[in-house]
């Protein structure tokens, strides 16, 4: 406990929030309130040390089989663990065997497989905020550990929670005075304060020269970005004390504009589904859809892709192009699938090489995929497309590697190194003479069996061994007075006794001493290999990405071929013109999708949608602002054609939900993102608005509603989907060049209404919504009494005569748009049900004799029965 206490308190110094496992023997034991929390989080068994005694310290462990699984569960709720192990040998370790922290996991720095979602990198971001004139912005450098990229940018400070979430961290460095700003851009990440001073830029650039021992940062674009230094000094800092004495696998850093990637809020990611489900856990999601990577390393890179669209064509382009080859020439495609499938996560292996925590059959495995890659490679130098031809030459394994591996290796390796059973003994001559040696005493034990039988005349005599004792013969005891004098009794049993002998104390003094040292030597021939190994990291993560990149493309190709999509135009005219525009998931659940066509442009930038709910008009907007996500990450799209002019950013309001957790209520959380809207948009930008202004009174509603289109169109000029049930604001395109009518289409047929899904020019000609109530199932007499108030307020509304135009303006008077209005058709009932009560209301009871009345009332009867 002394020992326990001494660890606790200095890493308690630079980590007071950790929760430290102790390795004890065959357990990881906590003590004191970490045992009260890990018992509290994960339920395991709280005892106690020293049960009896007042002062008992509580307890709880883990069998270190099982740490991982507990390690997961504690990183996914947001703790970070510190390791201790044994170190040394504990045969050898007289008194107290010595412990270190090894390690610390924290969310943002894991790198075991078991830990590590396979279709998404964990990453470890640091923020700095702005100071001063030569650091105006907001600075951010992100690693992933499991693949060493190190990347740096800049942001403006309303750009800064987009920027966050497109890289979707899972843990975020901040200096302390930043704790609570930092709140409002942190999503889902684990926050981590740090005290100030790890954020200085001389101390960064310190760091970043000693890490990549370099002599300046002029190669890099970052000298004059003290942020961007300030913040990579802190992750590296941060790194060097999570991962102890192992030295991760870092590239070299690269300064990123933000403003290449086409600008996506936190709300527009989750709204569009781009990765994450809004509603049901494991429903579908833009990349769930289109994801048939054969490889975790090409599914991530297939989520890089679309949670980062290009503003720049020219990379989304040549994807295209790539594309299409695969698309076109199957035996390629076949050539290049074949050996993906056959690939590990080459990625996350060579970060573990770097880190020498490589596991044995890790390795075997990267050894039994060189010749795939190889494959890979041939495969992809028969392309035509550069983006393709041009990963031959990475693929390539290195042949000293192949050879390297096939030497060291067995063929089938244990799980881990504690036993033996991993090296080759081929490999090391030494080795196999230790082997031969631990395994020959089989054979020489027979031979002292037969040997000893014979010389002493007791058939039954047996050599045996076992761990307490080692090598003995056992005779029974009636012989026992045969054995010879040289003989020395160890053991009397009830049945027999146990001797042994000088030859046999020899014999067994060889083969244990053999089977230590060949495991010693085992352990430190697979360090050797893995620092061997370690000079081709560099080599395979290249490849790594190579080969994610032909993966991904291998997917698009797959599901453009598969859903009949098409190859997107990136134009440099702006606006877009969509020609059949399908939703990539809604498509793959409906068997009957209506495709709708799209065109903003300059002198249409605003469309105002208009029909019923249920109609499509969500589906319509989202299908538009995908098929833009999907034509700038490359892929082609579910349109019959597509025409994508410059975007820098898609900004969208869509769907109500409380942000209770910040204490907003849903108009409050529409209103926050409008006015986001408002200030980010520019003329370059794609907004969706869904239903704006309906969390208020109808007239608040429609008024900002009506200013907030205005804006869109008139001054930000951006190219804007507006679905609304406002009707009156289709009357805005009379006022306002920019701003078009479309709705969409449903009829009304039998009493009910049935959407068509289609998307047609002009406003809708009614709403519907008292006909959707009926078919979600709201009870008739509310029905009923709902047509009824329509009615009364369409009666007001008529009396009070005509609505006063509330865009009105000197176009005021423009003639009314020619449009095709569906016509209303009530069904015959309702018609019958209309005339019977307009005769009602035509009696004045006051007026009649009773018979009057009977006779009134037979007619009406009588009219009701009557079939039309
Ligand atoms: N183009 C289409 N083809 C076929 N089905 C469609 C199409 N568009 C939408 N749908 C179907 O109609 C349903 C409702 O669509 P959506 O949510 O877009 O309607 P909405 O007009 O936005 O409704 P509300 O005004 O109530 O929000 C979808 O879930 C989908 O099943």
């Amino acid at each position: 406990m002394r020992q326990f206490i001494e660890i606790r308190t200095e890493v308690a110094k630079q980590h007071p929030n950790i929760l430290l496992l102790y390795r004890m023997g065959d357990f990881y034991e906590t003590f004191f309130e970490d045992a009260v929390e890990i018992n509290r989080l994960l339920g395991i068994t709280l005892t106690s040390r020293g049960k009896d005694k007042p002062d008992a310290i509580p307890m709880a462990g883990v069998p270190f089989m099982t740490l991982d699984s507990y390690l997961a569960r504690l990183v996914k709720l947001g703790k970070s663990v510190g390791i201790v192990e044994q170190i040394g040998d504990p045969a050898a370790v007289k008194g107290t065997m010595p412990r270190k922290l090894v390690r610390i996991v924290t969310p943002g720095t894991i790198t075991e497989d078991e830990l590590l979602p396979a279709k998404a990198d964990a990453a470890l971001i640091a923020v700095c905020p702005p100071s001063g004139k030569k650091s105006p912005q907001w600075s951010v450098v992100s690693l992933v550990l499991s693949s060493g990229a190190f990347k740096g940018f800049c942001c403006t400070e309303d750009e800064l929670p987009g920027e966050i979430a497109r890289i979707s961290p899972q843990e975020i460095l901040i200096p302390d005075s930043c704790r609570e700003t930092a709140k409002s851009f942190s999503g889902a990440a684990q926050l981590t304060p740090l005290p100030d001073w790890h954020f200085d830029p001389k101390h960064g650039t310190d760091e970043l020269l000693h890490h990549f021992n370099m002599e300046n940062l002029d190669a890099w674009a970052v000298s004059e970005k003290p942020g961007v230094l300030a913040a990579a000094g802190a992750i590296l800092g941060y790194v060097e004390q999570t991962q102890v004495d192992a030295v991760p696998h870092i590239r070299p850093l690269v300064f990123e504009e933000s403003s290449r990637f086409v600008g996506l809020d936190p709300s527009s990611r989750r709204n569009l589904e781009l990765t994450e489900p809004l509603r049901s856990e494991n429903g579908p999601t833009l990349f769930s859809t289109i994801d048939h990577c054969h490889t975790s390393m090409g599914s991530r890179m297939l989520r890089s892709w679309i949670t980062q669209p290009l503003r720049d064509p020219t990379v989304p382009r040549a994807r295209h192009e790539a594309v299409r080859e695969m698309i076109e020439n199957e035996s390629l495609r076949d050539a290049l699938s074949e050996p993906l499938k056959n690939l590990p996560d080459l990625e996350r292996v060579a970060s573990r090489i770097a880190l020498g925590s490589v596991r044995p059959r890790e390795l075997s495995g990267l050894r039994d995929a060189l010749p795939a890659l190889q494959r890979l490679s041939e495969a992809a130098a028969l392309s035509r497309v550069p983006l393709i031809s041009d990963t031959a030459a990475i693929l390539k394994p290195d042949p000293a590697l192949t050879d390297l591996l096939g030497r060291a290796l067995l063929e089938l390796p244990a799980v881990t190194l504690r036993d033996g059973r991993v090296i080759a003994d081929s490999f090391s001559d030494e080795l196999k003479e230790l082997r031969e040696l631990r395994d020959n005493a089989g054979n020489v034990l027979a031979q002292i069996e037969a040997r000893e039988k014979e010389r002493t005349g007791i058939p039954t005599l047996r050599v045996e061994y076992n761990r307490v004792s080692g090598y003995y013969i056992e005779v029974s005891r009636a012989q026992a007075d045969k054995v010879p004098d040289d003989y020395r009794r160890r053991q009397t049993l009830k049945n027999t006794e146990r001797f042994i002998t000088p030859e046999l104390k020899s014999l067994e003094d060889k083969a244990l001493a053999a089977k230590d040292r060949a495991l010693a030597l085992e352990r430190s021939l697979y360090q050797g290999l893995i620092e061997s190994c370690s000079a081709y990291v560099d080599a395979l993560t290249r490849a790594s990405e190579a080969a994610a990149t032909l993966d991904a493309l291998l997917s698009f190709a797959k599901h453009a071929a598969d859903m009949e999509w098409t190859c997107p135009e990136l134009s440099d005219a702006p606006g877009l013109m969509i020609e059949g525009a399908r939703h990539p998931v809604v498509e793959k659940a409906l068997e009957h999708y209506v495709a709708n066509d799209c065109s903003l442009e300059p002198g249409r930038r605003l469309l105002v949608i208009t029909g019923p709910n249920m109609g499509g008009k969500s589906t319509y907007m989202r299908s538009v602002a995908l098929i833009v996500i999907l034509a700038l990450a490359g892929s082609w799209v579910p349109a019959k054609h597509a025409r994508i002019g410059s975007i820098d950013r898609i900004l969208t309001r869509i769907g109500a939900s409380d942000d209770l957790a910040r204490g907003l209520s849903t108009f409050m959380v529409e209103m926050v993102e409008a006015a986001a809207i408002l200030h980010q948009a520019t003329d370059r930008s794609l907004v969706l608005m869904d239903e704006i202004g309906r969390g208020t009174s109808t007239f608040d509603g429609l008024s900002l509603a009506g200013a907030i289109a205005r804006e869109l169109a008139d001054r930000i000029r951006c190219y804007t989907l507006f679905a609304t049930h406002y009707f009156e604001l289709t009357m805005l395109a009379q006022t306002c060049a920019e701003v078009a009518n479309v709705h969409v289409k449903a009829v009304q047929s039998g009493g009910k209404v049935v959407f068509l899904h289609e998307v047609t020019e002009g406003p809708a000609s009614q709403s519907y919504g008292i006909a959707v109530a009926q078919l979600a199932g709201v009870p008739q007499h509310v029905i009923r009494e709902a047509k009824a108030m329509l009615r009364e307020l369409e009666k007001r509304a008529e009396e009070n005569g005509p609505e006063p135009d509330l865009f009105s303006s000197p176009a005021a008077s423009l003639p009314e748009p020619e449009i095709e209005l569906e016509e209303e058709r009530e069904s015959p009932e309702v018609e019958k049900a209309l005339s019977i009560r307009d005769d009602l209301l035509a009696i004045d009871p006051d007026t009649l004799t009773p018979r009057e009345a009977l006779a009134s009332l037979y007619e009406l009867i009588q009219k009701a029965k009557k079939k039309d």
